[in-house]
């Protein structure tokens, strides 16, 4: 039995897919039986570094997702649109799905997976997070019988190249960025990823996973790296700290509910301070790491690299031939695997960050006077903020540099603190506020 795929996307990705289909020896022996039997691009013209039969190609991606002789639909394109339609429209001409796309699954999953469902189809996406290294199909299958209590990723590659290399050389965020650009490691348009919205769409797409639920973007709360600077790096450093762009889904008890069943889930990504001696602290470059915490297995870390044409291609051909071994064995019977599919019907409730409780780094410039430290006790004592420690080690700009740690305060808490300190006449600014692990 053959599988015909439709590949949407010769690029990165989509090259990478395509050699590991073309050079199936010493690899799963199922690899022979998937031919490549469409592939859609934007130009015909571009040089490709994988021979494909120019019969293959297509700029008609409609006619790929509608051909009848094609099994799954492999999407490789990126971007909202035209992937999500074309997925739909594949799925509604009865095409299983392979996706990497994070975005549209992440914006466009309760959609796709409703329709996918309604179809009999799968929809799969190791791909979409953490590129190579496996990690949604561990959640769903070699993980399912552990409540799960926490996810903690470094789950961008870009960032975390980034913010490794201004630990290492002491460099600040916009040059390295720029230096980052011109070796091809962050893309002409970071914004995605530097503002943390790519690590938004994956820890979305984990959490669904790992608290069986439908997770809405837009309560995923996050913040970028551009305000992480050198003299943070720096401080962290001596703190014993290092700085690490994180995703978080955290599953919490509600305390103030007079539901005790009901439960909240926090999500978040936020550049933080990640303790030297933690296994995330030692991820380094682009390579991606993600912490799994459940009950009763305790913690779990998947490493590797989370990008790239190799290591990602892996993880899109692992989704072709799950696909393919199913259809293989399922014979005429038209359930869905369960390990396989997704059916979360409600959505997950997400606590605000305002509930969120946490130690936190504040970076506070002060006029240079006696009692200026005593004050900032004073108003972080007024909203039951308590301190772990202050230092006062610079001066920039004739102002003193004091830095603090708190204790685990509520956010909403600490935040009405730094509201009072910033009205202070003796305080100048408040450059960087960063969670703490
Ligand atoms: N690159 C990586 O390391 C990783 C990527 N991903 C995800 O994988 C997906 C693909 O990424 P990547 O391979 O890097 O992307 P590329 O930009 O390298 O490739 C995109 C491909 O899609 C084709 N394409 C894009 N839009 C259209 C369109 N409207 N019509 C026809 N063809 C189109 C392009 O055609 P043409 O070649 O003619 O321009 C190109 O072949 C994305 O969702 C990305 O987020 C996930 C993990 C890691
Ligand atoms: N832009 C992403 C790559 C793929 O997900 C990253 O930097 O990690
Ligand atoms: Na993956």
């Amino acid at each position: 039995m053959a599988f015909k795929i439709g590949l949407l996307g010769l690029g990165t990705v989509g090259t990478g897919t395509a050699k590991i289909l073309q050079d199936p020896t010493g690899r799963n022996p199922l690899l022979q039986t998937i031919d490549i039997h469409r592939v859609g691009v934007r130009s015909l013209d571009k040089p490709r570094s994988v021979k494909v039969p120019s019969e293959v190609m297509t700029t008609d991606l409609e006619s790929i997702v509608t051909d009848p002789e094609i099994d799954i639909i492999v999407e490789l394109l990126g971007g909202l649109e035209p992937a999500r339609s074309l997925i739909l429209n594949a799925i509604s001409h009865g095409k299983h799905i392979v996706t990497a796309n994070k975005a549209v699954i992440a914006r466009y999953g309760a959609e796709i997976f409703t329709a996918a469902e309604e179809k009999g189809v799968y929809v799969l996406l190791e791909a979409a997070v953490g590129g190579g290294i496996p990690v949604i199909q561990p959640l769903k299958q070699s993980l399912g019988v552990n409540q799960i209590h926490s996810i903690t990723g470094i789950v961008n590659g870009t960032t975390n190249y980034i913010l490794t290399r201004m630990e290492s050389e002491g460099g600040e965020f916009a040059d390295i960025l720029a230096d980052a650009q011109k070796l091809g490691y962050a893309e002409a348009d970071p914004t995605a990823d530097v503002e943390g919205l790519d690590a938004a769409d994956k820890i979305a797409i984990l959490a669904s996973l790992a608290f069986a639920g439908r997770i809405k973007l837009e309560d995923v709360h996050c913040e970028g790296i551009r305000q992480v600077s050198a003299a943070d790096i720096a401080y962290a450093q001596n703190l014993g700290f290092v700085i690490k762009l994180l995703a978080v889904a955290k599953r919490e008890a509600r305390v103030a509910t007079s539901e005790p069943e009901s439960e909240m889930l926090q999500i978040r990504v936020h550049p933080t301070l990640v303790p030297q001696a933690h296994p995330l602290a030692s991820i380094h470059g682009v390579y991606n790491a993600i912490l799994v915490e459940g009950e009763p297995l305790g913690q779990v870390m998947f490493f590797g690299p989370g990008a790239g044409s190799g290591p990602t291609a892996s993880a899109v051909v692992s989704d072709i031939l799950n696909i393919a071994a199913v259809l293989k064995t399922a014979g005429e019977t038209h359930h869905l695997h369960p390990l396989l599919s997704c059916v979360h019907q409600h959505y997950c409730s997400i606590a605000p960050i305002s509930e969120l409780v946490t130690r936190f780094y504040a970076r506070i410039m002060t006029k240079d006077r006696p009692s200026v430290i005593g004050h900032l006790g004073i108003s972080f004592g007024n909203h039951g903020v308590s301190l772990e420690s202050v230092v006062q080690i610079g001066f920039q700009n004739e102002l003193a540099e004091i830095v603090v740690v708190t204790h685990d305060v509520r956010e909403g808490n600490f935040r009405k603190a730094l509201a009072e300190i910033q009205a202070l006449e003796a305080v100048d600014s408040i450059p960087s506020i960063l969670r703490v692990l």
